[in-house]
């Protein structure tokens, strides 16, 4: 681990595994995630994640001693019982309520169950227009590598927000351009994620970002994300 944040758990988060609470995933394959190795656990996704269906997921991963955070996309799925609490603000949005709004209408709600030396905020820098967070948000994902850095930057050095998230889910990104919003940082965390399909991509996301963060290849080809994790510890330790 380096020096920066080292009351953070997530410092030295190198990989996580996101699971969705809206899709299926059976016992074996939870086990296998759960005892693979990875950091740890993300729990997010951009719709259709209920109470119900984070808390099933919860109490499933808990059986694990891998570490696990939910990422708050909706306010009405924020479960306790987590081992720490993203929250996400979509930075390249013109929509407000995706960069603040809803955030302070649940803190205006919910402040006093809100476990703050546990909770963070993510940065987060949509790249792929056909993401459905990027629908969602309606994100200006046009960036080029100098304007994604100035995201980079804009949430490191002067909202000093501890993650950044370049976030291309759903498919492989521009390594360059996240390697450019990791050089831009100085301070905070910068988590990659999208379209790691197996262990070759994994090690080259691993060189540009900090954080690899391995979704969708989980509920399509389970054998190939569970050797992400190994590729990814063997990369190193990134750009320190
Ligand atoms: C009771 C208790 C103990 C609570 C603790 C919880 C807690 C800490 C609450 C804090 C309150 C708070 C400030 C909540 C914020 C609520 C809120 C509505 C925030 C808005 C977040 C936001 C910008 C959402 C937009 C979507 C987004 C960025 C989602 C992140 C996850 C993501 C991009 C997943 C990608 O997955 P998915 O889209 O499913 O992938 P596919 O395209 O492949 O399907
Ligand atoms: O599902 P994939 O494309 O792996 O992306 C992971 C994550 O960044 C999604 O929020
Ligand atoms: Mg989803």
């Amino acid at each position: 681990m380096d020096n920066r944040q080292q009351d953070k758990p997530f410092a030295a988060w190198r990989h996580v595994f996101k699971l969705d609470p809206e899709r299926l995933l059976d016992d074996d394959s939870l086990d296998a995630i759960c005892m693979s190795g990875s950091d740890a656990i993300l729990v997010g996704g951009t719709t259709g994640v209920t109470y119900d269906n984070t808390v099933d997921l919860m109490a499933r991963i808990r059986r694990y001693e891998v570490p696990c955070a939910l990422e708050v996309s909706t306010v009405e799925a924020a479960v306790p019982g987590f081992d720490y609490y993203f929250i996400p603000l979509v930075l390249n949005t013109g929509a407000a309520e995706w960069v603040t709004g809803r955030q302070a209408e649940a803190i205006a709600q919910y402040d006093a169950f809100i476990p703050w030396e546990m909770t963070a905020a993510e940065g987060y820098v949509v790249l792929n227009p056909n993401a459905a967070v990027a629908r969602l948000t309606e994100a200006r994902t046009s960036l080029d590598a100098t304007e994604a850095a100035a995201y980079a930057k804009l949430a490191d050095r002067l909202m000093r927000l501890p993650v950044v998230y370049a976030e291309y889910s759903g498919r492989f990104g521009d390594m360059e351009l996240v390697r450019g919003m990791r050089l831009a940082m100085t301070e905070g965390r910068l988590f990659y994620g999208g379209g790691i399909d197996g262990p070759e991509k994994a090690v080259l996301a691993a060189r540009a970002a900090d954080t690899v963060v391995v979704g969708n290849i989980i509920y399509s080809d389970l054998g190939a994300a569970l050797a992400t994790v190994q590729a990814v510890k063997e990369a190193g330790p990134g750009i320190i």
